[in-house]
């Protein structure tokens, strides 16, 4: 009998990605829950029973005094304590542009103290100057830890966000390179770094960066919606696919493969 794997997917006060998001952990063979922030913060829905936590897309607060640093607070100050067993049990956290965000917002991201609370980078908004709304292409680092990516070097997705120019200190840049954490980067189409070249590189973001996990590769955030390529149809160029690459994303979406890492980490 195969395990079953819970996933959480949060709710509320803005989010609005939280239906597509469980619907592709579905997909990927998990049990998906959509949790209230104020139900799972009340106690009413425990944490501890789930393997999967996600912080999904959305307007968390009407992104008021920068998008996910409320919500950062809502969690961190009452679930400070059971994220950090729930991370040190071995179990997962994904954060999805809002929820990239609010990780890298409470410290769980890149959390580089053991306490997972010291906030080293931002998401600053978009070097454009206005929201983006656009498909990317990205390159996957092959030697990070990160769980999600597992099998992966370059993929296809959407950002739609206005505050995902990922920045910090030229220091946490080198260690963050270092260790590996750099898991996604904004591409060319033939999979090489954009370096910095709009639209290519969306938002400005240093090094191209994307998306990062923390060490044990286990909490994971990216700007980039993986909930929204689940199927062949979602991207925008599948009627003009060569028959190749068209057969390729109809066996298995680069976003759903992302999922599938996620749930196959507990079988
Ligand atoms: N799609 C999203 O999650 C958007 C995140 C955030 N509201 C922003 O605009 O940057």
């Amino acid at each position: 009998m195969t395990r079953q794997v819970k996933v959480l997917v949060l709710t509320g006060y803005g989010l609005n990605c939280d239906m597509e998001t469980a619907h592709a952990f579905e997909m990927a063979g998990a049990v998906a829950d959509r949790v209230h922030i104020n139900t799972l913060i009340s106690g009413d829905v425990k944490l501890s029973a789930y393997q999967i936590l996600v912080f999904g897309g959305g307007f968390s607060w009407g992104d008021d005094h920068g998008a996910g640093v409320v919500q950062a607070v809502r969690i961190m100050t009452g679930l400070g304590d059971a994220i950090r067993d729930f991370i040190a049990g071995g179990r997962l956290v994904m954060g999805i542009c809002n929820g990239f965000q609010t990780l890298v917002n409470t410290g769980l991201l890149p959390g580089f103290d053991e306490n997972y609370t010291q906030r080293e980078v931002a998401l600053l908004h978009n070097d454009c100057g206005n929201f983006r709304d656009q498909w990317v292409d990205l390159c996957v680092n092959s030697h990070s830890p990160c769980v999600f990516t597992e099998g992966m070097d370059s993929l296809p997705l959407p950002v739609r966000h206005g505050e995902g120019k990922f920045y910090a200190a030229s220091a946490v840049i080198e260690k963050l390179e270092n260790s590996g954490q750099v898991v996604l980067r904004y591409a060319r189409p033939d999979g090489k770094p954009a370096e910095g070249v709009f639209p290519m590189n969306p938002n400005g973001s240093i090094n191209d960066i994307a998306g990062i996990c923390d060490a044990s590769g286990r909490v994971f955030g990216l700007m980039p919606h993986p909930e929204a390529f689940t199927h062949l149809t979602h991207h925008p160029d599948w009627t003009r696919m060569k028959a190749e690459e068209r057969a390729f994303f109809d066996d298995l979406t680069p976003g759903l493969r992302i999922f599938q890492n996620a749930v196959r980490h507990f079988r």
